[in-house]
C-alpha cells in the first residue's frame, strides 16, 4: 500500500516520516513541503540520512496528488489549510488521516465557533474523530475520512472517559492542568516560542478558551451523555517534547480508588498502548518520548473527596503522528502496532 504525507517538513510529518519508513505494511511514496520542493528528504529531515529510499520532496499540489497512485493520505498541515487537501483528495476515492482539528468536531457551529470558516463543511458527515481505544469498531467500515485527535484532547479523554460512563467521576467541577513541550505550538517562527523566551519559563496561556475546549467536551458529551463542561488551564513547559496532564475531578457517590482502577482495566485490557501505572506513582513525561504510549494514574484525595488523575504521553507521537498510524493500523487491517513502539 503507497502512502503519502502532506506537509511532511513540519514537526507532526518529521515523526510520521520516521515511523512510515520503517512500517511494514506500507511504503512511503510521497512527501511533500510548499517551501522544499525538489530537496531531497534527508536534506530537510536529517535525522533519517541513510533511509530516506531517495525520497524527494514534492509541492502540496492537491490535484496532483488525487491523481497520484497512492492510496492514504495523512495530511500534517494547519487546521483550515487541511479541510482544502481533504476536498481534493476525499473525492478522489483516496483514504485519508487528518492530523488538524479540520473535521475533528462534528458540530459545524462549534468548529465556527473555534477556528472560524470551515473549507469543506460538505465532508463533516462521511469524517469520524477516531480515538482507537475507545471509539467503537465500526468507523472502520463507515469512515471516508478520519480525524485523528488532538495532543492535549488525547491525555485528557483516555483517562476520563471510562470514569464518566461508569458514572465514577461527576460532571461538573473538572480541572485540567496540562503541560505541553513547545513543538505543541509546530515549527513557525514566532517570538513567543525562542528558546531565550521560553527555556527556564512557564506559563499558562489560552485561558478559558483554548481551541481543544470544543473537542474535548464534544467528546466527553457524545461518551457520557449529557452535557459536560471541563475547566481547561494548558501551559507551555520548557522542554521539546511531551504533555504532562493533571485532572482533578470529585469522586461520585459510592466511587472509590479501587473502582476506578478496575473501569481503567477492563475498559484498557486489550490496549497495547494505555499503561496503567500504580496509584501513587505519577506518569513522567520522559518515559513516553518516542513511544506511542500514554501512562496514566490516580489518587483519591480523602480531604476533598476528589480523583487526581494524571497522564503523560509524547504530543507528536500518541498526541499525533503515532496515534495517526495507529488508526492506518486499525483501518486498513495491519496489526495495531506495527510500525510503533
Ligand atoms: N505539534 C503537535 O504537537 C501536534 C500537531 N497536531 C496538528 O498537526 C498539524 C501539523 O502540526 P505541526 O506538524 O506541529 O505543524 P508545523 O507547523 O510544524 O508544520 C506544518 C506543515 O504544513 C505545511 N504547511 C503550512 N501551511 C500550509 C498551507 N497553508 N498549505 C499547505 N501546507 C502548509 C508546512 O510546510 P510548507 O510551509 O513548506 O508547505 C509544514 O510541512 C496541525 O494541524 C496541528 O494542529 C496535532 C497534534 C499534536
Ligand atoms: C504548545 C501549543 O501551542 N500547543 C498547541 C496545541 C497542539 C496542536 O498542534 O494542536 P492539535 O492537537 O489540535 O493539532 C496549542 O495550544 O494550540
Amino acid at each position: 500500500m503507497k502512502v503519502g504525507i502532506v506537509g511532511a517538513s513540519g514537526y507532526s510529518g518529521e515523526v510520521l516520516v520516521k515511523i512510515l519508513l520503517g512500517h511494514p505494511n506500507v511504503t512511503l511514496a510521497a512527501v511533500t513541503s510548499r517551501s522544499n520542493a525538489g530537496k531531497p528528504l534527508a536534506a530537510v529531515i536529517p535525522a533519517v540520512r541513510g533511509i530516506d529510499r531517495g525520497l524527494k520532496f514534492t509541492d502540496s499540489d492537491a490535484a496532483a496528488l488525487a491523481a497520484s497512485d497512492i492510496d492514504l493520505f495523512f495530511l500534517a498541515l494547519p487546521h483550515g489549510a487541511a479541510a482544502t487537501y481533504a476536498k481534493a483528495l476525499v473525492p478522489a476515492g483516496k483514504r485519508v488521516i487528518d492530523l488538524s482539528a479540520d473535521f475533528r468536531i462534528a458540530n459545524l457551529a462549534t468548529y465556527q465557533k473555534y477556528y472560524g470558516e470551515h473549507h469543506a463543511p460538505e465532508l463533516l458527515p462521511g469524517a469520524r474523530f477516531v480515538l482507537p481505544e475507545l471509539t467503537p469498531p465500526s468507523w472502520k467500515k463507515e469512515a471516508k475520512l478520519i480525524a485523528a485527535p488532538g495532543c492535549y484532547p488525547t491525555s485528557i479523554l483516555l483517562p476520563l472517559i471510562p470514569l464518566l460512563k461508569a458514572g465514577l467521576v461527576t460532571r461538573e467541577h473538572i480541572v485540567v492542568n496540562a503541560y505541553s513541550g513547545v513543538s505543541g505550538a509546530g515549527k513557525k517562527v514566532d517570538e513567543a516560542y525562542l528558546y531565550a523566551e521560553r527555556a527556564e519559563s512557564s506559563k499558562a496561556y489560552g485561558l478559558v478558551k483554548h481551541r481543544h475546549l470544543a473537542e474535548v467536551e464534544e467528546q466527553l458529551e457524545l461518551y457520557s451523555g449529557a452535557k459536560t463542561v471541563i475547566q481547561f488551564n494548558p501551559h507551555l513547559a520548557p522542554m521539546r517534547r511531551g504533555i504532562a496532564t493533571t485532572t482533578t475531578v470529585p469522586a461520585a457517590a459510592g466511587a472509590n480508588i479501587d473502582k476506578l482502577y478496575a473501569a481503567w482495566r477492563e475498559t484498557y485490557a486489550k490496549a497495547p498502548f494505555v499503561q496503567i501505572l500504580p496509584s501513587g506513582e505519577t506518569p513522567d513525561t520522559a518515559y513516553t518520548i518516542g513511544t506511542n504510549r500514554i501512562d496514566m494514574s490516580a489518587v483519591h484525595d480523602p480531604r476533598t473527596n476528589n480523583f487526581v488523575i494524571t497522564s503523560a504521553e509524547d504530543n507528536l507521537v500518541k498526541g499525533a503522528s503515532g496515534q495517526a498510524v495507529q488508526i492506518m493500523n486499525l483501518w486498513c487491517g495491519f496489526e495495531e502496532t506495527a510500525g510503533l513502539v
